[in-house]
């Protein structure tokens, strides 16, 4: 690989069980070896990699033998538990070929929200690349529940890329990129080879259908684009088995759907209220709420809040919607529900007269705010 054609100074890449099972049962150890082939590659060529993979449920499921097991989540996390170790084995043996060490990082969402634990995986993430090792990342899915999950690995990878600042994702899965359709559902269906905005309208063609093992299909790769673009990081959604994916992609070869990182990305506490905490809960504008908030940068007062959804507390991060339930904005409350309930509708000037104190006018304050 030419350096002079690299463009890129740390990469993540995220292989979907997709990938790694092309579409069977069990983990394609021949076609891990290519992958890891080609990451050994970059590494050699000066680029750091952190590999972010999926696979550990498929694992577990070929390690015992594919057991009846009632669909739980203590069965999930049993063959999390089992297969990630198979899964980490096989990395490590594969990656030893070419003489690279491997770190295995399980996380959970709240390792990535607490403010010590992200910068204790920080530390680790950057300890590892610092020395030649190739940081591995998953979900800590033995022992992650749904309220503590990140939930798929798209997600989790654009968080990774946003932890150890990396200026490229690259997302592996069984497409050749986002199609205009579901390329299952529809033959005809059109690659898009370049996206500038991720809106609504490219989110309807991410539908929900998933291949047989995976989480999330395209439009939990479209939340991660949206995440890690606008912290400034480009992304390219690819094929894992298209020849030399990863080298064509750091060569900005025209592979896959590549996603512009923003110009001026959001600073980095608002890509944290973007990416980090879960929205404990929502409010309800009004329509000139919305265009203040969406189209004139405000703040979001107390006038403009309808209904107030879900019970959260001063400083948890909310979700700003309409009628209809459609997020417009995500940001950190500086009032509880209980509050907002009371003063939702009210003038700003009353806040205190009705609560008994203030902490400003804003409810959601411009700065603590990211619309989406
Ligand atoms: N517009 C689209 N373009 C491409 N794939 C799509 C689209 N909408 C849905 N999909 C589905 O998303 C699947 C990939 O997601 P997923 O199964 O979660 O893979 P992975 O394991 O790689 O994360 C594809 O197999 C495809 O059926
Ligand atoms: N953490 C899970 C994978 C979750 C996930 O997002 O899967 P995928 O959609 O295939 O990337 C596992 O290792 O099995």
């Amino acid at each position: 690989m030419n350096l002079s054609e690299i463009g890129y100074r740390r990469v993540v890449v995220k292989l979907g069980t997709s990938v790694l099972t092309s579409g069977s049962l069990k983990l394609d150890r021949a076609h891990m070896v290519e992958l890891a082939r080609q990451m050994a590659c970059l590494m050699k060529a000066g680029v750091e990699v952190v590999l972010c993979t999926s696979g550990a449920i498929a694992a577990g499921k070929e390690h015992l033998s594919y057991p009846k097991l009632p669909d739980t989540i203590a069965s999930k996390q049993l063959l999390a538990a089992v297969g990630q170790s198979q899964l980490i084995l096989a990395w490590s043996q594969l990656f030893s070929i070419y003489d690279l060490h491997v770190g295995q990082l399980l996380l959970t969402r709240a390792d990535l929200h607490d403010r010590e634990r992200y910068l204790n995986a920080r530390d680790s993430l950057n300890a590892l690349l610092n020395n030649g090792i190739i940081p591995i990342i998953n979900e800590n899915d033995a022992v992650a529940t749904a309220e503590i999950k990140v939930g798929d690995n798209d997600n989790l990878s654009a968080r990774a890329a946003l932890l150890c600042d990396a200026d490229l994702l690259i997302l592996l899965t069984d497409q050749k990129g986002l199609f205009d359709a579901d390329p299952r559902k529809n033959p005809d269906a059109k690659l898009i080879t370049e996206v500038q905005k991720i809106d609504d309208s490219l989110r309807m063609l991410a539908g929900g259908a998933v291949s047989g093992l995976g989480t999330g299909g395209m439009a939990t790769k479209l939340e991660a684009a949206d995440i890690a673009r606008r912290a400034g990081i480009e992304v390219v959604i690819a094929s894992g088995h298209h020849k030399d994916v990863i080298q064509n992609v750091v060569c900005k070869k025209p592979v896959g759907t590549h996603f512009t990182a923003l110009e001026h990305p959001l600073e980095s506490r608002k890509q944290w209220i973007l990416a980090g905490p879960k929205a404990r809960g929502q409010v309800e504008l009004d329509v000139g709420a919305i265009t203040a908030v969406t189209e004139k940068g405000r703040s979001l007062l107390s006038k403009g809040i309808i209904k107030v959804n879900g019970e959260f507390l001063r400083g948890d991060t909310i979700e700003l919607i309409d009628s209809k339930g459609k997020v417009y904005a995500k940001g950190m409350s500086r009032y509880g529900s209980i509050d907002v309930d009371k003063i939702a509708g009210k003038h700003s000037d009353s806040i205190e007269e009705v609560l008994g104190y203030d902490y400003g006018d804003a409810v959601v304050h411009r700065n603590d705010m990211v619309v989406l």
